[in-house]
C-alpha cells in the first residue's frame, strides 16, 4: 500500500510537471495569463493528469479476471501435477519446486527453496551440473535428458533425467529456468538386470559365456595391436557331478559359488574370470607373457581352489583340472584358442586330476588320434573286430568259480589290441555305447547260456552298463529282449552300474533298478568306494552286492588308510546285508587281508586275468592253477 502511495505522489509531481510545462510555455507565449496564474493552473492539470495516468496504467496492466485465474491454475499445475518440476535461478539456485518433486526426495519446501540444485545431487552428479550442464543450459538455453543423480532427504539415490529450458529477460539475460525431472530408477535397474541377465551368470555373478566371448575377442584384438599375448585358463572342478548327485544341487550349487570367489580374488583387475556353465570356468589373463608367471598361476588357483569347503558343519574337498592355451600360439581366433584350453583341460583330467596342463602340437596329434578312432570304432562292430574276455570271480571258501566278468576288446586292424580305457570313453561320448553295449550283453548272455549248456552249473556272468546305457528308455526292454533271446535265467545275469550311475538322478534309478530286480537281475555297484553315494540312499537301492573298487584294494594290507576304508566297506555292507567282492586282487598278502575280515568273493590278476571263452572253459574243466581254498591257509 505504501508502495501505491509513494508512487501515487511521485506521478502526481511527475505529472504536473509533465502537463504544466507546455500550458506555462503557451500562457507565457500568449502572455494571456501572468506567469504565476498559468504556472498554478499549470500545475493543477498536471498534478491531477499524474495520478489518473499512473491509475490507468496500473489498470491496463493488471491482469483481469480470466488471467488471474489462468495464473492460479499454472500455479496449481505446477505444484499438483504428479511430476518432478522445478526451477533455478540464474545462480543456480531453487526458485519453486513441484509437490511431486518433495515428495519425491523427501524434503519439505522451505527445506529446498534458495538452496542450489546441486546441493541435492550426488558428487559426480554436481560437479558434471558445474561443469557442463548449467553452463549448457546458461548459454544455449536449454538441455535435454541429462542423466543424474539426485540424493533423497535420508541418503538414497535415485536416478533422474533432467530436461530443462531458460527464461529470459527482454535484455537477454537468463532469469530462471523451468525443468522437468524424471526418476528413471527402477528404469536403471530394469536395464540393469536385464544386462545382468544376457550377460552374468545368475548363480556366480560372472560373466557368462556371451560376455567373456566379447572380452576374450576385445583382449586378443589388442594383443595384435600391441604384439602382446593373452592367456586362456579352461578350469573344470573334478569330480564336481558326483558332488552334485550325492550332496544335492543345492549345495553344489553353493560350492560353484565359493569357487567362483576364490577364483575372482585371484586375478587382477583387468583379467577376467568367467562362468560358461555347470562347473566350467575360464580366466582371460592379458598379462601372462609379462607380468604374470602361467604356471604359478595356474598352481595358485589349484592351491586357492583345493582347500577345503565347509557347508552346514561338513566339510569336503573340490579340486580343479586347468587346461591353458595362449594366444596367438594356440589359436589365433577365439574358438580355436577356447577349444584348445579345453582340450588341454581334458589332458590335465587324464593324468589325474587337480593338476594344470599347457595346450601342445602333440596333444592336437591325440586329438586327431581320438577322432580316427571314433571313425574306425564306428566300423568295428560291423567288421567283427570287438570280442569278449571273461575275468572268474571265486567264493574263497568253496574255491569255485561262481562267475565270470565280461570285459569288452578291440582288435584294431593295425593298431592291434586298443584297451576299454581309450574307446569306452569314446564310445560314451559318441553314442556308440549304445549299440555296442547291446551286444557286449547280448553276446556275454549267449556265452553264459552255452557254458551252462556245457555242464558249468549257476556261473553268473557279470556285464558293465554305461551312464548312457542305464538311462536310455528302452534300457529294461533291451535287458529283457536279450535274456529271452539267449534263454538264460535273469539271476545269471549280473549288471554292474558305477555309483555315479545311479547316483546321478536318484530317483529314476530307484524305479530302474527296482523294474531289473523283479525280473530277477542281479545288480552290482562296481568301483564302489570312488564315487560319493551315500549310504542313506544305498539302503534304497535293491542292488545285491558292491565291487570293492580296485583302488583301495592296490595298496592294503601297508597303506592304512586304504585298509581303513576297505575295513569300513566290509562292515557297512555286513550292516546292510550285502554281498561284496573285491576287484584287482594280485597278491597274497592282499587276499589275507581280505580273509580276515571275512570278504568271500574275489577277483584279481591273482587268480586269473581275463582271457577268451575257450580257455576259460579249459579253466572249467580243469580248475584254476592256483586254488584260492589253500591259498590263505598255508
Ligand atoms: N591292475 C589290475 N587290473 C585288474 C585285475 N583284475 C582285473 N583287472 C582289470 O580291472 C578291470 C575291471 O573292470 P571294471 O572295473 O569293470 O573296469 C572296466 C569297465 O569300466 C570298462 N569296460 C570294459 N568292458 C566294458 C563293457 O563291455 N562295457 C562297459 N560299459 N564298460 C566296459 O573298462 C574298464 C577296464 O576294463 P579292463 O581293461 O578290462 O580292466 C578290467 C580288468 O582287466 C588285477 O588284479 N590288477
Amino acid at each position: 500500500m505504501r508502495k501505491h502511495l509513494i508512487c501515487l505522489l511521485l506521478c502526481s509531481l511527475a505529472g504536473g510537471l509533465f502537463f504544466s510545462l507546455p500550458t506555462m510555455v503557451q500562457g507565457l507565449a500568449q502572455e494571456n495569463l501572468p506567469p504565476g496564474e498559468s504556472v498554478v493552473a499549470a500545475l493543477a492539470l498536471g498534478g491531477l493528469g499524474g495520478p489518473l495516468l499512473y491509475l490507468w496504467r496500473r489498470l491496463a496492466n493488471r491482469p483481469n479476471g480470466q488471467e488471474l485465474e489462468a495464473a492460479r491454475h499454472f500455479r496449481e499445475l505446477y505444484q499438483r501435477t504428479p511430476v518432478m518440476l522445478h526451477s533455478i535461478d540464474a545462480g543456480g539456485r531453487l526458485v519453486s519446486v513441484s509437490d511431486c518433486w518433495l515428495e519425491t526426495l523427501g524434503y519439505r519446501r522451505e527445506e529446498v527453496i534458495g538452496h542450489p540444485l546441486t546441493e541435492f545431487m550426488t558428487e559426480g552428479s554436481r560437479q558434471t551440473a558445474e561443469t557442463l550442464t548449467l553452463p549448457e543450459l546458461f548459454t544455449t538455453g536449454q538441455v535435454k535428458d541429462v542423466a543424474c543423480q539426485l540424493v533423497k532427504k535420508h541418503g538414497e539415490v535415485i536416478d533422474a533425467l533432467l530436461s530443462a529450458v531458460a527464461e529470459r529477460d527482454r535484455g537477454g539475460n537468463i532469469r530462471r529456468s523451468l525443468a522437468v525431472v524424471t526418476d528413471v530408477t527402477e528404469r536403471r535397474r530394469s536395464e540393469q538386470e536385464i544386462e545382468k541377465l544376457a550377460y552374468y551368470d545368475t548363480l556366480t555373478g560372472l560373466p557368462n559365456r556371451s560376455l567373456f566371448q566379447d572380452r576374450l575377442s576385445q583382449a586378443m584384438a589388442q594383443a595384435h595391436r600391441e604384439g602382446a599375448g593373452v592367456g586362456l585358463m579352461f578350469l573344470d572342478l573334478d569330480r564336481f557331478k558326483s558332488i552334485n548327485d550325492t550332496l544335492g544341487h543345492a549345495t553344489g550349487d553353493r560350492l560353484l559359488q565359493v569357487v567362483a570367489n576364490r577364483l575372482k580374488k585371484c586375478v587382477r583387475e583387468g583379467d577376467t574370470v568367467a562362468r560358461l556353465g555347470g562347473d566350467e570356468f575360464v580366466i582371460i589373463s592379458t598379462d601372462f607373457t609379462h607380468h604374470q608367471d602361467p604356471v604359478a598361476f595356474a598352481k595358485r588357483l589349484l592351491r586357492v581352489v583345493g582347500q577345503p569347503v565347509q557347508f552346514d558343519g561338513r566339510e569336503f574337498v573340490t579340486t580343479a583340472s586347468i587346461g591353458i592355451a595362449i594366444y596367438p600360439n594356440d589359436g589365433a581366433d577365439v574358438s580355436t584358442l577356447i577349444g584348445n584350453a579345453d582340450f588341454a583341460m581334458y589332458h590335465a583330467k587324464e593324468l589325474g586330476r587337480n593338476t594344470y596342463q599347457f595346450f601342445s602340437a602333440e596333444m592336437n596329434a591325440r586329438a586327431l588320434e581320438k577322432l580316427n578312432l571314433e571313425t574306425s570304432l564306428r566300423q568295428a562292430l560291423k567288421r567283427g573286430e570287438l570280442f569278449l574276455v571273461y575275468q572268474p570271480q571265486l567264493d574263497l571258501a568253496s574255491g569255485r568259480i561262481t562267475g565270470v566278468e565280461a570285459l569288452a576288446r578291440w582288435r584294431h586292424p593295425e593298431k592291434g589290441l586298443i584297451p576299454p580305457e581309450k574307446f569306452i570313453p569314446i564310445a560314451e561320448e559318441t553314442g556308440l555305447i549304445l549299440p555296442l553295449g547291446e551286444w557286449v550283453l547280448r553276446t556275454a548272455c549267449a556265452q553264459a547260456r552255452a557254458w551252462q549248456a556245457a555242464g558249468v552249473p549257476g556261473l553268473r556272468i557279470a556285464v558293465n552298463v554305461s551312464a548312457r546305457q542305464f538311462n536310455h528308455p528302452e534300457f529294461l526292454e533291451t535287458v529283457e529282449r536279450i535274456l529271452q533271446e539267449t534263454g538264460l535265467d535273469p539271476n545269471l545275469l549280473e549288471l554292474e552300474l558305477t555309483e555315479s550311475i545311479v547316483m546321478e538322478n536318484v530317483q529314476d534309478a530307484i524305479m530302474t533298478l527296482t523294474d531289473l530286480k523283479v525280473r530277477n537281475i542281479h545288480l552290482a555297484i562296481d568301483d564302489f568306494g570312488t564315487g560319493y553315494s551315500s549310504l542313506t540312499y544305498l539302503k534304497h537301492f535293491p542292488i545285491d552286492r558292491i565291487k570293492i573298487a580296485q583302488e583301495f584294494v592296490r595298496d592294503i594290507p601297508n597303506d592304512a588308510d586304504d585298509a581303513a576304508i576297505v575295513e569300513a566297506i566290509l562292515a557297512m555292507a555286513g550292516s546292510l546285508n550285502l554281498e561284496v567282492i573285491a576287484e584287482g586282487v594280485e597278491r597274497k598278502d592282499q587276499l589275507g587281508f581280505l580273509h580276515q575280515r571275512r570278504c568271500k568273493e574275489m577277483q584279481g590278476y591273482y587268480f586269473a586275468r581275463p582271457m577268451p571263452a575257450e580257455q576259460l572253459a579249459e579253466i572249467f574243466s580243469r580248475g584254476l592253477a592256483r586254488e584260492p581254498a589253500c591259498l590263505y591257509e598255508g
